[in-house]
């Protein structure tokens, strides 16, 4: 979609913006970015200046475990190209994707959206519908940060995949169903192959993880001016089975490898996969859901995409050896406690609220 039809499209809804002075309205109107500094003054005031060392020195780059998924296809390789999989899910909790079969056009027009979209005035953002993006699935920063290293200075959109309410399908829509049955048929069949591998024919995974409760987060990452005192986005696990990203040309998104942070090198062409908490409590800990992060930048901004593959909230995520590490928990309950850590403590404390010996 150019800027011209975007534009044309915002059009109808451009007179809805507040009226504002000049001035105001000049930076109302125009400004995208979320006002971080503003809304956080009180932190960035009370914390000192000290930029936190393992953020400021440079993570050393390395090269991911690169699966070139046309091996799938061959006789002899496909067995092998399994175990790859499943070692690198074991041993990383991440890996790359080549020849993966999204079409690199898919991903120019997933990024070219995700440009006309973000550079949307804020306000409008927060409080339009923008295209069909509801300002209920925007989010930005950190809801109720403690400190500066719980603060995430970037902007999401968060899409759940249900079936589109409205008949007409704007082109928005169109590229983001595109984009997300590309992204499902991929996760679904690397969580068939993961599942196998602990001796499960993974319909458990693709009967459970219908459309409706995976779905996509469009992330920008805005320039920051304060790059040594805030994350992009603050170290996490996934809440997910596994995640499939996109992640631009920019950089900065690293990965926790044997107690060191290391950055994972951008290369357009792969697709990046991460376990998520969820295949780590089902394998027992075979899998691992790996601690990640994005480095914020000073001087340019960043788009990802990231698709995150979910069973429904009445799933129940049980441990398939013994002793389990986990207890049983329904992925809704796990949801809700993840939230609830995010809004009341700042940060996500994930599966270890779930351990077994915790009953
Ligand atoms: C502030 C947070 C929300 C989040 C957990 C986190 O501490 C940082 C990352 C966020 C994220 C990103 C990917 C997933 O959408 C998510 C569910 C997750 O696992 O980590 C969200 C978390 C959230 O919104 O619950
Ligand atoms: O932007 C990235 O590269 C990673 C984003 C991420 O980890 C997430 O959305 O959970
Ligand atoms: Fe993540």
């Amino acid at each position: 979609m150019s800027r011209e039809e975007l534009m044309e499209e915002l059009g109808k809804t451009t007179e809805a913006l507040p009226s504002q002075s000049v001035e105001d309205q000049g930076t109302v109107l125009m400004d995208p970015d979320p006002p971080f500094l503003k809304t956080y003054k009180a932190l960035f005031d009370s914390q000192p200046e000290s930029s936190d060392t393992d953020q400021a020195a440079e993570a050393e780059e390395c090269e991911l475990p690169l699966i070139d998924l046309s091996r799938l296809n061959g006789e002899s390789e496909a067995e092998q190209c399994k175990r790859d999989i499943m070692a690198a899910a074991s041993e990383w909790g991440f890996f790359q994707l080549g020849n993966h079969g999204v079409s690199s056009s898919l991903l120019d027009r997933i990024r070219e959206l995700q440009a006309n979209v973000f550079r949307l005035p804020f306000e409008k953002k927060a409080s339009e519908k923008v295209m069909d993006l509801s300002p209920e699935n925007y989010r930005w920063g950190t809801p109720r940060p403690i400190s500066l290293r719980q603060l995430s200075w970037s902007e999401a959109y968060h899409i759940p995949l249900t079936p589109a309410t409205s008949v007409t399908k704007t082109s928005t829509r169109h590229i983001m169903e595109e984009f997300s049955t590309a992204m499902s048929w991929l996760a679904h069949l690397l969580a068939g192959i993961l599942a196998e591998g602990m001796g499960h024919d993974g319909t458990y995974i693709t009967e459970n993880c219908t459309c409706d409760s995976s779905y996509l987060r469009l992330n920008r990452y805005p320039p920051c001016p304060v790059k040594d005192r805030v994350f992009g986005l603050v170290p996490h696990t996934d809440t997910s089975f596994l995640t499939i990203v996109r992640q631009d040309q920019v950089g900065g998104l690293q990965l926790m490898k044997d107690g060191r942070w290391i950055t994972v090198k951008p290369n357009a062409d792969a697709l990046i996969v991460n376990i998520g908490d969820l295949f780590q409590a089902w394998s027992n800990g075979v899998y691992k859901s790996v601690e990640h992060r994005v480095m914020s930048n000073p001087q340019q901004e960043r788009f990802s995409v990231a698709y995150f593959l979910c069973p429904s909230y009445d799933t129940v995520i049980r441990s398939l050896a013994e002793p389990a590490i986990y207890r049983k928990f329904s992925f809704g309950e796990y949801r809700q406690q993840v939230q609830e850590d995010v809004r009341g403590t700042g940060h996500k404390v994930g599966l270890a609220r779930f351990l077994a010996q915790n009953t």
